[in-house]
């Protein structure tokens, strides 16, 4: 496939193996922002705008290549979901998402000084009910700590999942699919 060589803003390892399943050429910036909500921003806004200013921030640290940056959150009744900062915040959230289903949202922003492409990707994953004891041998398992929501799919998270609609890849950092679109309209319009 014919990609630009981009640059990816992201210190995430999944981000980087998902776009190295794609064959795309990168290298890597860490762009650090701050990812305090605004007061009454919409789940949608809010993803969107952490993507773009994740690639923007990375701009000003590459070689005049475009950038990529993408962020994902889990939505549970209109409240964004974040990465636990401690055991009862992780035991909260487990609570609300077991039983049923919940939005991930992962939004991908592809940029330079003149030109800006994105994307928004939205699935549904359903949790099984969890019990005190999957809730607890969880966190201890060490995987929630660095994960919107406070989960992975593509880990010991998954046996809690028996169902999604929409991106698994999205699910886990970025959209296989709505990627692949983004870099070839990128190239397309070059
Ligand atoms: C829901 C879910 C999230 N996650 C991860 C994806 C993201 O890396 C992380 C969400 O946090 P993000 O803030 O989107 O990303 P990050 O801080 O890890 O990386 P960067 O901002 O540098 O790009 O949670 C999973 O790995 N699996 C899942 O099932």
């Amino acid at each position: 496939m014919n990609y630009p060589d981009i640059t990816l803003a992201s210190a995430s390892p999944r981000r980087r193996e998902l776009l190295t399943q794609l064959g795309v050429r990168f290298e890597l910036v860490k762009a650090d922002i701050d990812e305090t909500p605004q007061p009454n921003e919409a789940p949608a806004a809010y993803v969107q705008r952490l993507a773009q200013q994740k690639a923007r921030a990375g701009l000003g640290l590459c070689q005049q290549r475009p950038v990529l940056g993408a962020d994902t959150i889990v939505v549970c009744d209109g409240a964004i979901l974040g990465k636990p900062t401690d055991f009862a915040d992780f035991n909260q959230t487990m609570q609300r998402l077991s039983g049923r289903s919940h939005q991930v949202m992962t939004a991908v922003a592809l940029l330079d000084d003149t030109r800006q492409l994105q994307c928004l990707v939205s699935t549904l994953v359903w949790f099984r009910p969890l019990t005190a004891a999957d809730i607890h041998s969880y966190w201890h398992s060490g995987e929630p700590q660095d994960k919107a929501g406070g989960y992975g799919i593509q880990g010991l998270g998954g046996k809690f999942i028996p169902r999604i609609d929409g991106s698994y890849s999205a699910v886990v950092g970025l959209p296989l699919y709505e990627t692949d679109q983004l870099l070839q309209q990128w190239q397309e319009r070059a």
